[in-house]
């Protein structure tokens, strides 16, 4: 890397680089220290803090957080073990500090003072394009070969009348309460509006979910309902199919219009969390300047993540597709093959896990049966089992769940969907399935330990040929056999 070298009139320093990545969160750095450490030149921007959204602002703190509700709610069901104990004195502030504690154990990892050790130039600044090859931020011209935008995505506000002026919180401001919210509303229920709904009651909060559509709306909706009924179960009121018209409110509390059926209802709460979807972090870039074409929901790549200007790739929540952490990492290894070794690299995302961790958790990978059914018609073997019929579940009383598996008649593993206690494990070797073509037959012949909750997957499989062993024309065959002696 030559860097360093002052130009004139704007005083900015000029670095010429292999590698440019844009945002160091779960893609960016994934795409720096694997560059660095392969040998080339790498300057990464961070506007913000190391580690992006995944440490800061959403999976580390808001699993941290579920962890401490599934504690209180763990007391809460000794009962049923025989051990009575009394209702769990939650002090928010010391569940905070347990937040912040797991955030602070895990940030050394993403730090500048790391990603320098390893040869990164760091520059803490914020970068836009100003021509197709050129960033500028922080008092530097960078000039790359390659540059990498992995800049993430923040909350999208809905258009409601009133909410800008209404105070609400936000994944960037949530886990910073250090009271415990009295009474928390949550406009959206995806995966961060059911964690934090489920999250918040655990700790004692009141929490009202309000969901325009049907919550978890892009899960296999059996398995949806089970985290409904679930959330319900715990005391969260859950209004789906309910669109919030208006907000309104101050430092002493919120106030949601709430459309159902044509009828409207108010709703007072003490906090205001709005968990409605996201939008891609692209204000600022320059992107015109560079030729990089966006749509509505992010900046437009093709299957080798290349935006519209060849020199630039853009990986994670900013490419507007599947935003999760594994993903952002994941395109981060395909961009890292296509710009360090010219492989010819496609993002394959036809078997990415995804897991909401309420408890039960919801996990799903490859296709829904819904989908499944529209690709490939009636082709379809779709297994099941269930928790109550597992003995481990049974000892631990979690028997709340099932497992879809969806399956072409030739044995090939098209999708699964796990809903119950540890459901975000059992999925795992599902996806190995689908992404390594393992048939059936393998995950119902293979030995599992008894008793595990993963006997549930290997029931699921064995269904697959259940008809077929216990054939008339099966017992016909074996008595045959038996005649030989
Ligand atoms: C509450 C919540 C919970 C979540 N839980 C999970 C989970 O359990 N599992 C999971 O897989 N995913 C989870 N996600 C999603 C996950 O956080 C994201 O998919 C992931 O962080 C995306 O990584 P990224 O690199 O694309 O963006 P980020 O990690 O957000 O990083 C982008 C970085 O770019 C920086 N940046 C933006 N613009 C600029 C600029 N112009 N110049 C310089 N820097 C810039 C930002 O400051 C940021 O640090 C959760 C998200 C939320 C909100
Ligand atoms: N466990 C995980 O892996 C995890 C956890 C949290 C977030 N994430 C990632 O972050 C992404 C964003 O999560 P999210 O929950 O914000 O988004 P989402 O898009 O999945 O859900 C938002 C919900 O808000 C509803 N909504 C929108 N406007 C509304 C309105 N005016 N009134 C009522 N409801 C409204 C939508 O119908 C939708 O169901 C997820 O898709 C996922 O990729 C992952």
């Amino acid at each position: 890397m030559r860097t360093d070298t002052p130009l004139q009139p704007t005083e900015e320093k000029l670095i010429e680089t292999d590698i440019c990545v844009i945002g160091g969160g779960s893609g960016g750095l994934s795409v720096a220290a694997g560059a660095v450490q392969m040998g080339t030149s790498v300057v990464l921007f961070e506007r913000g803090r190391m580690g992006g959204d995944c440490l800061n602002y959403g999976c580390v703190p808001s699993k941290a957080l579920l962890a401490a509700g599934h504690a209180a709610a763990a007391a809460r069901k000794a009962d049923r073990f025989g051990i009575s104990l009394p209702e769990p004195d939650v002090d928010f502030a010391r569940v905070h500090a347990h937040v912040r504690d797991v955030i602070a154990g895990i940030e050394p990892h993403d730090s500048v003072e790391r990603f320098e050790k390893l040869g990164v130039k760091v520059i803490q600044a914020a970068a836009t394009f100003t021509d197709t090859r050129t960033v500028t931020g922080g008092g530097y011209r960078v000039r790359a070969r390659r540059f990498v935008i992995a800049t993430g995505s923040s909350a999208a506000i809905p258009p409601v009348e009133g909410l800008k002026d209404t105070p609400y919180l936000t994944n960037e401001t949530i886990f910073d309460l250090t009271e415990r919210p009295a009474h928390l509303l949550i406009i959206g229920g995806g995966p961060i509006g059911c964690e934090l709904a489920e999250a918040h009651r655990n700790l004692g909060s009141e929490v009202t979910l309000v969901e325009a559509a049907g919550l978890l709306g892009n899960e296999d909706p059996e398995a949806a309902a089970l985290i409904r009924a679930h959330l319900e179960k715990i005391g969260v009121t859950v209004l789906d199919g309910a669109l919030v018209r208006q907000a309104s409110g101050s430092g002493g509390g919120v106030t949601l219009s709430v459309e159902t059926g044509g009828a409207i209802q108010r709703i007072e709460g003490s906090h205001l969390l709005v968990a409605a979807g996201r939008r891609a972090n692209t204000d600022g870039l320059g992107l015109e300047a560079a030729g990089i074409e966006t749509s509505r929901t992010g900046i437009e790549v093709d299957a080798g993540l290349k935006t519209s200007n060849r020199r630039v790739y853009a990986i994670g929540d900013v490419a507007g597709g599947l935003q999760f952490t594994h993903v952002a990492g994941y395109h981060a290894s395909v961009v890292i093959r296509s710009a360090l070794f010219r492989l010819p690299a496609k993002a394959d995302l036809s078997a990415v896990p995804r897991v909401t961790y309420t408890d039960p958790e919801l996990a799903q990978v490859g296709l829904l049966e819904e989908e499944a059914r529209a690709k490939h018609g009636e082709k379809l073997r779709v297994l099941r089992w269930t928790y109550q019929e597992n003995d481990r579940a049974r000892a631990e009383r979690a028997t709340e769940g099932f497992i879809k598996v969806i399956a072409l008649k030739n044995g090939r593993v098209l999708g699964a969907t796990i809903v119950g206690r540890n459901a975000g494990e059992l999925i795992q070797s599902w996806g190995l399935a689908i992404g390594q073509k393992i048939k059936i037959g393998a995950i119902a012949s293979s030995i599992v330990a008894y008793p595990t909750l993963a006997e549930i997957g290997k029931r699921a499989a064995g269904s697959f040929f259940t008809e077929t062993l216990f054939s008339p024309r099966m017992r016909k065959i074996v008595r045959f056999l038996a005649a030989f002696g």
